[in-house]
């Protein structure tokens, strides 16, 4: 496959970029393919609005059922779609074999990403030096920065903040997805970390928790909906306008609720089907679509919020689509 990326655009120095709202993309698929047309028309979409950076291929971007192919297609259609407004883009990496992932590495070293974000290994649950040796190992290795995702709730492991602290030392890890769950760990670790160590939190409910506790930024799977509004609250709280960003947050704060109602990304892609921005709310195995009442309140969500037809309803499409889901 040939590069359409000029070199200035892959040179963007993810250190430098990694705050504010990324947007951790959907993989839209159609009939069990991944659906380049609504790809396209996603990426056309977010950049045109206030967002930091991508993120493919990861949790919400159903990355653990891409194929590697699949995954090569994404980010080269995304990059050469985004063309116009070179966003940041990170590859989202997982996996619990270090000598794997180091593969994987190399095999994606000249594409054109400005970066990794690689969560912890799951399943296994290594111990903190194992996983500071698994990263230490990732990082020695990747021709782009890495960002690292500590989420135990979904992997089974936390990486601990010493360990994680060490790691903030490698020249080649900049930054950090929090979803420790844990306020505590969040704070010492924001308390303590390299100035030029970007953390960012991935909680989608905590975001305006998280930014008063001086996160750098979110990477939010809520913000596919009010994209303006999610980047607005940032922008808001680096003003000082606390009271105009808590009205801000509240205008949105439920919408992080119902959208991980049931696993995500299915809401998500429910609601980006149904407003036109995607052809299919397709997901795969082991997802599966949201249920007929979370449908309907999704539903009843984006009536209350905009009123006016979606574009597919102005092409006539809604009750069809709607028959066909
Ligand atoms: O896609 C991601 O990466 C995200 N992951 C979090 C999760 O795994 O639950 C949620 C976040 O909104 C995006």
């Amino acid at each position: 496959m040939t590069d359409p990326i000029s070199s200035d655009l892959r040179a963007s120095d993810l250190r430098s970029c990694l705050h504010g709202l990324w947007l951790p993309l959907i993989a839209p698929f159609r009939e069990g393919a991944l659906d380049e047309a609504s790809l396209r028309r996603l990426v056309r979409h977010y950049t045109a609005l206030p967002v930091n950076g991508l993120i493919l291929a990861a949790t919400t971007g159903e990355g653990l059922t891409l194929t590697p192919k699949e995954t090569q297609r994404l980010v080269f259609a995304v990059r050469d779609e985004a063309g116009a407004r070179p966003l940041p883009v990170c590859l989202g990496l997982s996996g619990s074999n270090t000598a794997a992932l180091l593969d994987t590495l190399e095999t994606t070293a000249a594409w054109p990403i400005d970066g990794y974000l690689i969560s912890c290994p799951y399943y296994s649950r290594p111990s903190q030096r194992g996983l500071e040796l698994h990263f230490g190992a990732l990082a020695d290795r990747a021709a782009h920065p890495l960002a690292l995702y500590n989420i135990p709730y979904r992997t089974g492991v936390n990486l601990g903040n010493e360990a994680m602290l060490r790691l903030a030392m490698h020249p080649n890890i900049v930054g950090l997805k929090d979803c420790s769950a844990d306020r505590n760990q969040s704070l010492d670790l924001l308390r303590r970390r390299p100035n030029d160590f970007s953390v960012l939190t991935g909680e989608d409910a905590q975001y305006h928790e998280a930014l008063t506790d001086g996160a750098d930024g979110a990477i939010l799977a809520s913000a596919h909906v009010e994209t303006e509004a999610f980047a607005r609250l940032q922008s808001l709280m680096a003003a000082g306008e606390r009271d105009a960003a808590l009205a801000c947050w509240q205008s949105v704060a439920d919408l992080t609720r119902l959208l991980f109602s049931e696993p995500s990304p299915a809401p998500i892609k429910y609601w980006l089907w149904r407003t036109g921005l995607i052809d299919s709310a397709e997901v795969r195995l082991p997802m599966t679509e949201v249920s007929a009442e979370l449908a309907t309140r999704i539903d009843r969500e984006i009536e209350r919020r905009s009123p006016h037809p979606s574009p597919r309803e102005e092409r006539g499409e809604g009750e069809a689509a709607i028959t066909a889901l």
